[in-house]
């Protein structure tokens, strides 16, 4: 069974795929880290995330037995290389690089997992087509804005809710707008809004829709 969740940054889509995948047993894949990793990879080799041909050869040396330790490293949370991910991720070849990586985890979840929960920006819509519940998660900009500033300032990253603001707006912009699997709701995706709900009411909804949906039985009352 696979779960494809959607959304813009800091809609709480990462907390939410990660606490469904515990509650399931499912195995969970972040697939922004994909992308953050190829970002990463770039600016480490002393590039330009901006430049097309050394963002997709970053992807193409992305290798299935050791992307795991790959999406393991800290560097990848920070904001320059969430900048930088959403730069390799208007590159067609790009993303064209990370698919078989994403779809097979989806359709082989590690661990013998029973099922798989996915997000990012085109699960519901390109990865995982077929899914058999989809989700995408939103909530306000400034709603967003603020969640990203209190986890920056308790990581002790010192910003200013301007600035945060501004990004978070640059980065909807950038993978909305693109022309290859931009950011959107699937037409059969169930829209949660999260802006005046905490994780643990995002998650009761998202389970409320799931069970709904799929009739899984073990985890539904
Ligand atoms: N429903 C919620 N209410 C308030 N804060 C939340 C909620 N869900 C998640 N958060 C917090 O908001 C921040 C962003 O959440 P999360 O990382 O899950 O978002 P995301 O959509 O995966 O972001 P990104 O795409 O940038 O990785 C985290 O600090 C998280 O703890
Ligand atoms: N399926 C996806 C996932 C991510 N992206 C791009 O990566 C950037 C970083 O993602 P986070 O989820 O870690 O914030 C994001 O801004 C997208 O540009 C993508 O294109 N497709």
């Amino acid at each position: 069974m696979v779960v494809a969740i959607d959304g813009p940054a800091a809609s709480g889509k990462g907390t939410l795929a990660r606490r469904l995948a515990d509650l399931l047993h499912f195995a969970h894949l972040d697939t922004g880290s994909l992308y953050r990793a190829v970002g990463l990879a770039v600016i480490r080799a002393g590039g330009d995330p901006g430049d097309a041909a050394a963002a997709t050869a970053a992807a193409r040396a992305l290798h299935p037995e050791t992307t795991p330790r790959v999406l393991a490293d800290p560097a990848l949370r920070g904001d320059e290389i969430a900048a930088a991910a959403s730069k390799v991720a208007v590159v067609p070849e790009v993303r064209a690089a990370l698919l078989a990586f994403q779809r097979g985890f989806a359709s082989n979840p590690p661990g013998g997992a029973r099922g798989a929960v996915l997000d990012g920006r085109d699960i519901g819509t390109i990865v995982c087509p077929d899914a058999d519940a989809k989700l995408f998660v939103t909530a306000s900009v400034e709603a967003r804005a603020e969640r990203r500033l209190k986890e920056l300032r308790d990581r002790g990253v010192a910003v200013i809710y301007a600035a945060v603001l501004e990004d978070m707006k640059e980065r909807d912009a950038r993978d909305s707008q693109r022309a290859v699997a931009p950011l959107k709701p699937a037409a059969d995706a169930f829209l949660l809004d999260t802006s005046s709900m905490d994780a643990d009411q995002a998650l009761d909804a998202a389970m409320t829709f799931i069970c709904s949906k799929t009739g899984l039985s073990d985890h539904c009352a």
